[in-house]
């Protein structure tokens, strides 16, 4: 039977743009379905307003601890309004890529509505029944918000109103200590706000290789973020015009409340039930194909509750594109998936952890080179930080913890190195003094260094070999 579409995108963020232009690139019809705006979290309310306050919280921070360079400055004056300016400035400035005009302009049939499936070929949106060869969720995700007694009644803020505040709230608890709990709260602490984080784990960044997480804490508390590990919250009232915030037994009277406890899919309003998709908490059920249990309908990006990441959704994107328009063929591959968290410093991370390379493999080794030997970090100011490899016998790289100034950047060249499956000593080659990339060749470097050091024939060799050199 005939069908209207090559495919039906719902959802226009990270991950649905991406499939929405490709495919109508190549010149399938594409319909592209979105409840809100086009862009998605990532443009409205996650990556770029949340990368646009860090820096200008770095800013302040630098400014404010100038003197040790011999900078001497008037007292800094933070405009948070200004600040949350800004933000709003790079939002409109990157807007237009993802505008319904460009959309359109590529040939996609963009239409604003929340629809739902009607049947396992049929989804409904305005009023219109549409079906197409292939169907893509892509509808993202939420904040997930615990339940805690008197929170709504409270008030509390999440990503998604965070950006739009226009004034500085003198204190802020934030409920949660993963990547947006501690971008925001050092963001929001370096802008002038009182910051406690809360973590119900015994680690902030609980994802992350342990001693990686550390390096942030210490900073974290160096500049004098509060922070309440192991325990939860358990009640919030309103006291005086203020939040009063149990953690356990412990109150903490604060202005606002930021939660920022993990993502709940987007699912509810799909009907997936006559679509035949089925889902679990976390998200929608795809194989690698990226196909749901119904196989005509993919899904990618945080709907399907694994690696919430931008990146991740457009790669996710690239295989759902050739196996909806064509034949599915495509399997992903979640081998060396890269992320960052943009805390100062910044914490990078591709592959294993060596807690679950050990778990795995019985040969595994570690390197870990410190910024404080790199000369670059000393002259920028920034040694704290390290490089931690973790490889097999063989030089296999398995994993990738790098913590310190730029390390989300660093981190690629081991993307690219962990990607062709080159060993540890590709990581070697030749790297422009004074850089901060040399972190990675001299970790590298500490693998020769290191069996240089265990064989005691060779250097016994060497060392008979310059005494009899000496004597000719
Ligand atoms: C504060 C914060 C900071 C972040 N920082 C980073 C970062 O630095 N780097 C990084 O890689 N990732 C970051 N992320 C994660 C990143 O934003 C997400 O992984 C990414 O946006 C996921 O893309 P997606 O396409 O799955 O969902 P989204 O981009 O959220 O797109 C989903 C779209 O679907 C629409 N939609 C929802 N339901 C329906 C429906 N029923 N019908 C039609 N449309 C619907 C939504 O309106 C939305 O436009 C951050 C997230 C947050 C919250
Ligand atoms: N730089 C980046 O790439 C970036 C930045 C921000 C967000 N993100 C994405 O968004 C996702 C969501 O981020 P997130 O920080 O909300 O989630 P998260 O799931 O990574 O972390 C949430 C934290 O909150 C804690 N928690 C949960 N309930 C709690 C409670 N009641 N009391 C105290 N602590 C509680 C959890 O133990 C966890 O450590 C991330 O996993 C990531 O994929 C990425």
């Amino acid at each position: 039977m005939a069908v209207d579409y090559d495919l039906i995108v719902i959802g226009g963020g990270s991950g649905g743009l991406v499939v929405a232009a490709a495919s109508a690139l190549l010149k399938a019809k594409v319909a592209l379905i979105e409840k809100d705006k086009l862009g998605g979290d990532c443009l409205w309310s996650g990556c770029v307003p949340s990368k646009s306050l860090i820096e200008a919280s770095r800013l302040a921070y630098q400014i404010k601890h100038s003197q040790r360079f011999g900078i001497y400055t008037e007292a800094t004056e933070i405009n948070f309004t200004q600040a949350m300016g800004y933000v709003q400035e790079v939002i409109a400035t990157i807007e237009p890529n993802d505008s319904p005009e460009r959309f359109r302009g590529f040939g996609v049939e963009v239409i604003f509505g929340s629809g739902r499936f009607i049947d396992r070929g049929t989804f409904e949106v305005n009023g219109q029944k549409l079906t197409a060869r292939a169907f893509v969720i892509a509808t993202g995700s939420r904040p997930a918000i615990p339940p805690i007694e008197g929170l709504k009644e409270v008030g509390f803020l999440t990503n998604e109103q965070v950006f739009s505040l226009t004034e500085r709230p003198p204190s802020l608890a934030i409920i949660g200590a993963g990547p947006i709990g501690c971008e925001l709260g050092q963001a929001f602490y370096r802008l002038g706000t009182e910051v406690t984080l809360i973590s119900s784990r015994d680690q902030l960044l609980p994802k992350e290789e342990p001693e990686a997480s550390a390096v942030v804490e210490t900073q974290f508390i160096k500049e004098g973020i509060k922070i309440i590990k192991n325990n939860r919250v358990e009640k919030v009232e309103r006291v005086d015009g203020k939040k009063k915030v149990w953690v356990g037994n412990i109150p903490l009277m604060v202005d606002e409340i930021l939660v920022a406890a993990g993502r709940s899919p987007n699912l509810e309003t799909l009907n997936l039930e006559a679509a035949g998709v089925t889902h679990n908490s976390k998200g929608i059920n795809v194989n690698q194909k990226l196909q749901t249990t119904n196989p005509k309908i993919y899904a990618c990006g945080d709907v399907l509750g694994g690696y919430q990441f931008t990146h991740v959704a457009s790669y996710q994107a690239s295989i759902v594109i050739p196996n909806a328009l064509f034949l599915p063929l495509k399997k992903v591959d979640y081998r060396v998936i890269p992320w960052a968290t943009f805390t100062d410093p910044e914490l990078a991370r591709v592959g294993l952890t060596e807690a679950e390379a050990r778990k795995k493999y019985n040969d595994v080794d570690v390197l870990k080179q410190e910024f404080a030997d790199i000369d670059r970090a000393q002259a920028e100011g920034s040694p704290q930080g390290f490089a931690k490899f973790i490889i097999r016998s063989d030089g296999e790289i398995l994993g990738a913890h790098i913590v310190g100034s730029s390390a989300a950047e660093l981190i690629h060249e081991v993307v690219l190195a962990m990607s062709h499956k080159l060993k540890i000593s590709a990581l070697r080659g030749i790297h422009i003094y004074p850089t901060l990339s040399e972190v990675n060749s001299k970790a590298a470097l500490l693998l020769t260094k290191e069996k240089y050091d265990k064989n005691k024939t060779l250097q016994n060799l060497l060392k008979t070999l310059f005494n009899f050199l000496r004597k000719l």
